[in-house]
């Protein structure tokens, strides 16, 4: 890579990838790493300006604590330790961390104590966001304090000569008024690294390393005509043409009309090899009385690849699977650090006897960082723009086994609501949109009789890289208008509510 580095290795905090993702967008390039990297191998990278140790749940000194390669320390290059991160760097080298007698989670002052580099020109008084249980309670040779909470002595530390710092804060949360100055200090006053990445160097680092990596193999690409699969076709193409093939699956959980017009879309507009492939029966039977939704997801994820498979015997012989993974759909089916949300299909919900080696060129990025790629590359604005569809499709939007009569119920739901949507113009106001068929009958009365059907939930949801998400604000004429159009045009249908939950504490999809 020629353009300069900061590494983020990964000790399991929530925030960990928005690390990551603020100093790109300081026009630095960054990538979350494990933590098990060692000295060597980063020796090896070149261009690597800064290390920063992520936050985690751990506490340092329990005995299943995530560790460091010491040699680390003795690279030459300036180390940002945040939270769990500076507290490692700092009992590695000798310094005492306990529980703290007041935990402390939410806001907090701080003072910054001395002029240094990492506060350079920020106010000497700020707010910061605190998520933490142990912290320092003296300091290792050579560092000293940079800044204090009334709760917590030391809140940022630093040893000058070598360069490193800690902060018992998140600076890469919103929350923290300066967070994003202080990164950007890091960054360029302390690594001295140099604004020279974004998505036009993006693309050409990524088709240099798709060519290298595929050769004279072939690729398979799983194609949703969604935007992330969109955006990866498009990338992989320009990297390896017509060694690349795509495959589009009709499983029977795809929405109204999804099919024809993802077909239409992808045979007219672009001059990608794609093929159907027809598979309803065999998912519909596979998920024939499965109610419990990471089974779901599971049994989806393995048939796609197992079809994926039989594909490929027929096409030729493919080397390599493709799919338009985000860091999203990784970090939310769980890694070594991360517990498991929900396994995605195309992550979590792979079979562990697959034969593909896989190619996802988008899994260290964000749905908006995709976007701005998918826009870069010239993909008309129609389909980039695109509201996400799960791969699994109307199977985890209907809470309980998956039956025809239900598929037709959210379908024919679905397709009302995004009309209504459309009409009212707001497509570009919500981010995603779309109904769930929940498992409960109530009781209403319709044209004087009585009835006992199903209620179907609205969830609407403005986002920005679906890692969190407001519940829509959708005027309420309009709900009204979408809540008696699916009672009266869908049958079994007697009762509508609007999901009014934010993500965190739920999740957008309802499974
Ligand atoms: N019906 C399908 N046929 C083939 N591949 C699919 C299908 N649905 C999903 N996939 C594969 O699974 C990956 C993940 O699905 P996901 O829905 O997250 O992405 P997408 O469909 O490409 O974009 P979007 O998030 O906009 O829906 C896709 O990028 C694609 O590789
Ligand atoms: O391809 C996918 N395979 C999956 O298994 C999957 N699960 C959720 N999603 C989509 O991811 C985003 C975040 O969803 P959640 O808040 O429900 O976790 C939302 O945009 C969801 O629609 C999936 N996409
Ligand atoms: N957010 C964190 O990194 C927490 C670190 C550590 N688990 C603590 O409670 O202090
Ligand atoms: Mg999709």
């Amino acid at each position: 890579m020629e353009f300069d580095q900061i590494i983020v290795l990964d000790y399991g905090s929530q925030y960990n990838q928005l690390i990551a993702r603020r100093i790109r967008e300081l026009g630095v390039y960054s990538e979350l790493l494990q933590n098990d990297i060692t000295a060597k191998e980063i020796k090896s990278m070149k261009h690597v300006k800064g290390i920063i140790l992520s936050g985690g749940p751990n506490s340092v000194y329990s005995k299943d604590a995530y560790g460091i390669d010491q040699e680390i320390f003795q690279l030459g290059i300036p180390v940002l330790g945040i939270c769990y991160g500076m507290q490692l760097m700092s009992y590695k080298s000798g310094a005492d961390i306990n529980r703290a007698k007041h935990r402390e989670y939410g806001k907090a002052r701080i003072d910054v104590l001395r002029e240094n580099l990492l506060f350079n020109e920020l106010p000497v008084q700020q707010d910061v966001w605190m998520s933490h249980g142990d912290q320092l309670i003296s300091l290792q040779d050579g560092f000293e304090p940079l800044a204090s909470s009334p709760t917590c002595p030391y809140a940022a530390i630093y040893n000058n000569e070598m360069q490193f710092y800690g902060v018992q804060f998140h600076p890469e949360v919103k929350h923290t008024t300066y967070g994003t100055e202080l990164l950007k200090n890091f960054v360029f006053k302390i690594c001295k690294a140099s604004a020279n990445w974004d998505m036009e160097n993006f693309i050409d680092v990524k088709v240099a390393e798709i060519k290298e990596q595929v050769g004279d193999k072939k690729v398979l690409l799983g194609l949703s005509g969604g935007v992330d699969s969109s955006v990866a076709a498009v990338l992989i193409h320009h990297a390896i043409k017509d060694q690349l093939q795509c495959i589009f699956v009709d499983h029977g959980l795809l929405r109204k009309n999804e099919a024809y017009e993802v077909m239409k879309t992808f045979s007219e507009g672009f001059n990608i090899k794609i093929e159907k492939v027809n598979a309803k029966e065999i998912f519909l039977s596979r998920l024939k009385g499965i109610s419990d939704p990471e089974q779901k997801r599971k049994i989806i994820g393995n048939e796609f690849v197992y079809l994926f498979d039989d594909e490929a015997k027929k096409l030729g012989n493919f080397e390599y699977l493709g799919q338009g993974t985000l860091y999203t759909d990784v970090i939310e089916s769980g890694t070594k650090t991360a517990q498991t949300i929900k396994s995605h299909h195309n992550v979590g919900g792979l079979p562990e006897d697959m034969k593909f080696t896989l190619l996802e060129p988008l899994n260290t990025l964000f749905k908006d960082e995709v976007r701005e790629l998918g826009l870069e590359l010239g993909i008309p604005k129609k389909i980039v723009m695109r509201q996400p569809f799960p791969g699994p499709g109307l199977a985890i939007r209907i809470l309980g086994d998956v039956t025809e009569e239900k598929l037709e119920i959210v379908r024919e739901s679905d397709a009302i609501l995004r009309e209504e949507i459309k009409k009212a113009a707001l497509e570009n106001e919500v981010w995603q949109y779309f109904t769930v068929l929940s498992n409960m009958k109530t009781v209403g009365v319709m044209g004087d009789m009585r009835t006992y059907d199903y209620t179907v939930g609205i969830r609407a949801v403005t986002s920005i890289d679906g890692m969190t998400a407001d519940f829509a604000k959708i005027p309420w004429n309009v709900l009204e208008h979408i809540s008696r159009r699916i009672v009266n045009e869908v049958d079994h249908v007697n009762r509508i509510v609007y999901d009014i939950t934010s993500k965190p504490p739920a999740t957008i999809e309802w499974e």
